[in-house]
């Protein structure tokens, strides 16, 4: 584990809601299908789209990608979906030649050049391409991302701002990078026909091909509406944004630049990760003071969900970190790995339930609910691990909850994809009472891997989960409406057969990238199309 130390039944399919386009109407929402029936992935080769829509070059710009450096889900999916999208089209990723990529052993080669740009510095692009035939384009700057510590700061955990001091600058330059290489003014030997962004980090990117009248078309996904790359308005000048674009239609946000209202505005289409959080976003407790703008783009048709899926690495069968491969009804295999993470976190071995919880330790995971509720799972026969990192004060508390229930409760402060992967395998729930969830991964992770997840009914984690099939799904959060859900879940655990059913069911679920393939296609079709018809559209 590193160098830190270690204390201590609703059957409605979910499928049917991928690609949904969220429009909105008289405050009322719609749903309108992107694609038609439950199978998407095979529907979309049903219907043999592919060969009606030649493959297209497509940029994937992020700030974070699992091959180099990954803070959360985004560097997950930043890996997972270019390599599925590949299949189908000329996809490559443009991100920041962080230290990890020159460690990573990787030949680099040089291949493009961008210019300084007001106080963002020249850059040259390296070119990697990967032993699967995925080409990255790396921006090499050292003074701003050859760093000790992670991609947005010294601190661990997290999406936000406020982490390096210059991140307004590392992150406008990796925008403009990607507006660049789209006008074809990089010296890349290839040029896009439409960029796909990611988060707030790019969110510069459309602004800046609006602001130089370049029309490529671009998809503006959000991964998280809560980290929004907010800097003081001083800071127009120094990152050459056009002083009449600080307005309310423009970057401007409560008196502030935000980078990621700039992609919502100026992109061609936004996209978020689920078609539940697709419409929370537009409601005033989930948008983040953004919801009006997003409302807009709902009623232009300009806002759609497309779930997140998992690569086909996280498969209990085949996965070589876990202590013992299994299969459903192999149990024998998983307790195998319950004993692992037992003897790994010091738990004294026990015939009750095992909770997890493997998460980036922050407020919008609901950890705090987990730790008020751990003295109850504790009495009632329940052990609890936790893996993760996050606001310290988070930490502290998770270190003292150890040191109280020792034998029944372990913590691991910090990162470790491998005991991750063990935890998954080896625990019986996982505890998601996140406030928000725009997708999330780890829900889809440990129902492959037979923990059920108990979950708030938000998000994705609505579009995922199966209440009483799958998992458990509460629908307020507070103490009460979760511990009703833990209390769901020990009972399920003593109804042996119900318990192994569950996980049976948990672990058949279809969550793979494949399903995102169809509705990213005809997202990038339409734009395309539109691009080319020059209809341009408002931004
Ligand atoms: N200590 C630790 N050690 C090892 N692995 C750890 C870890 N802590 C977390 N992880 C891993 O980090 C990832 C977390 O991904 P999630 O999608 O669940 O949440 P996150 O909030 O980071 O992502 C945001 O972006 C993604 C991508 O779109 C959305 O799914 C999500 O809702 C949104 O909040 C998982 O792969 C998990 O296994």
């Amino acid at each position: 584990m590193g160098n830190v130390a270690l204390r201590g039944i609703n059957t409605e399919t979910k499928n049917d809601r991928v690609g949904r386009e969220v429009s909105s109407a008289s405050g009322t929402s719609i749903l309108k299908d992107y694609v038609s029936g439950s199978d998407n992935d095979s529907s979309f080769r049903r219907s043999n789209e592919s060969q009606h829509f030649p493959s297209q070059s497509i940029l994937f710009v992020t700030s974070e990608v699992a091959d180099f450096v990954k803070v959360g889900g985004l560097g997950d999916v930043s890996s997972a979906l270019p390599r599925a999208l590949a299949a189908h089209h000329d996809v490559r990723i443009l991100v920041p030649a962080y230290r990890e990529v020159w460690q990573s052993g990787h030949h680099v080669r040089i291949v493009g050049h961008v210019p300084a740009h007001a106080e963002l510095p020249a850059c040259d692009i390296g070119e990697i391409i990967c032993s699967d035939g995925l080409v990255f384009y790396v921006l090499i700057c050292a003074e701003l991302y050859e760093r000790e510590g992670g991609p947005y700061g010294t601190g661990p955990g997290g999406y936000g701002s406020n982490g390096w001091d210059d991140n307004d600058i590392r992150f406008a330059r990796l925008s403009l990078a990607a507006a660049e290489i789209a006008s074809g003014n990089a010296g890349l030997d290839w040029k896009p026909r439409l960029l796909h962004l990611n988060d707030w980090g790019c969110g510069l990117a459309p602004a800046f091909l609006h602001w130089r009248g370049q029309h490529v078309p671009s998809v503006f996904t959000i991964h998280n509406l809560a980290y929004q790359g907010l800097f003081d308005a001083s800071r127009l000048e120094p990152l050459g944004i056009p002083p009449d674009a600080f307005h309310i239609e423009g970057v401007e946000y409560y008196g502030k630049l935000s980078f990621m209202k700039a992609g919502i505005v100026y992109a061609s289409h936004v996209t978020t990760v689920s078609a539940t959080y697709a419409q929370e976003i537009t409601t005033p407790e989930f948008g983040c003071g953004l919801d009006g703008l997003l409302r807009c783009k709902a009623e232009q048709g300009r806002l759609s969900g497309i779930p997140n899926g998992i690569d086909d690495s996280w498969d209990p069968r085949t996965d070589a970190h876990l202590v013992q491969a299994f299969s459903a009804n192999d149990w024998r295999g998983k307790r195998a790995n319950a004993e692992y993470v037992r003897h790994r976190f010091g738990l004294v071995p026990s015939s009750g339930p095992l909770f997890a919880m493997v998460s980036r330790m922050v407020h919008q995971k609901g950890v705090d609910l987990v730790i008020e509720a751990a003295p109850s799972i504790v009495q009632a026969g329940g052990q609890l691990v936790f893996i993760g990192s996050g606001e310290p004060r988070v930490e502290a508390e998770l270190d003292r909850l150890a040191e109280r229930f020792p034998g029944a409760v372990g913590v691991f402060t910090g990162y470790d994809e491998e005991e991750a992967r063990c935890i998954y395998a080896g625990s019986d729930f996982l505890l998601m009472p996140s406030r928000f969830e725009p997708c999330g991964l780890s829900q889809m992770y440990a129902q492959r891997f037979g923990s059920l997840p108990i979950a708030h009914r938000t998000g994705g984690l609505a579009d995922t989960i199966e209440h009483g099939v799958t998992g458990f799904l509460f629908d307020e959060v507070n103490q009460g409406s979760f511990m009703q859900a833990v209390q769901q879940s020990f009972s399920a655990y003593h109804a042996t057969e119900l318990f192994y059913a569950m996980r049976r069911a948990a672990m058949t679920g279809r969550y793979h990238w494949r399903q995102s393939i169809a509705p990213y296609t005809r997202l990038y079709r339409k734009l395309i199309e539109e691009a080319h018809h020059e209809v341009q559209p408002a931004g």
